[in-house]
């Protein structure tokens, strides 16, 4: 559904699982900080408001979202999360370095979720302009923080649920 038919902050709280149990790790790139900065902001509030514990949330800072790949895939090397989320925001330029990263770390974070399996999730804007931006991250769209937040849970919800 395209986000011009549906806002990105907009939850049944209802078809939402407590975050309580889970840990979670953020990797943020640094790239189009005023945009990263308000998708992280969503996304943690996102976490905490439907039970997460801050202890239970770590955040790392990545140039870039090309890094963003290489970052979860050590997070889940290293610690251990239920759900890793990437926060990004790549904004067209003059050429095609932007196809090259957005399929890189659509297809990167995507295949780090399948190697651990464990939720990594692709919470990155891929705009045409800042403006396109601006308004999916807490602007008239709502916040892709928020989105991927609510995503990473139900997603370690359902892991935890076949685990058995
Ligand atoms: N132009 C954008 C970039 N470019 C940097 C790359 O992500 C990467 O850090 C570099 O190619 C070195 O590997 N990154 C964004 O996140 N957003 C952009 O708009
Ligand atoms: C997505 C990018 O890497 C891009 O912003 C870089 O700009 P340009 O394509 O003009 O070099």
């Amino acid at each position: 559904m395209a986000t011009l038919l549906k806002n990105l902050s907009d939850f049944s709280q209802t078809e939402i699982p407590s975050a309580a149990p889970y840990k979670f790790g953020i990797v943020v790139a640094e790239w189009n900080a005023e945009i990263t900065n308000a998708l992280y902001q969503g996304a943690y509030n996102s976490l905490i408001a439907n039970g997460a514990s801050a202890e239970n949330i770590e955040t790392y800072p990545v140039p870039g979202s090309f890094e963003l790949t290489a970052g979860a895939e050590l997070l889940l090397k290293y610690k251990n999360f239920d759900a890793i989320i990437c926060l990004g925001c790549v904004i067209q330029g003059e050429t095609r370095h932007f196809d090259f990263i957005c399929d890189a770390v659509a297809n990167g974070v995507s295949n780090v979720s399948i190697k651990h399996s464990k939720p990594v999730i692709f919470g990155v804007l891929t705009t045409d302009n800042q403006q396109q931006a601006l308004d999916r991250a807490g602007g008239k769209h709502g916040n892709k923080g928020d989105e991927a937040a609510i995503t990473a849970i139900k997603m370690a919800d359902l892991a935890k649920t076949l685990q058995g």
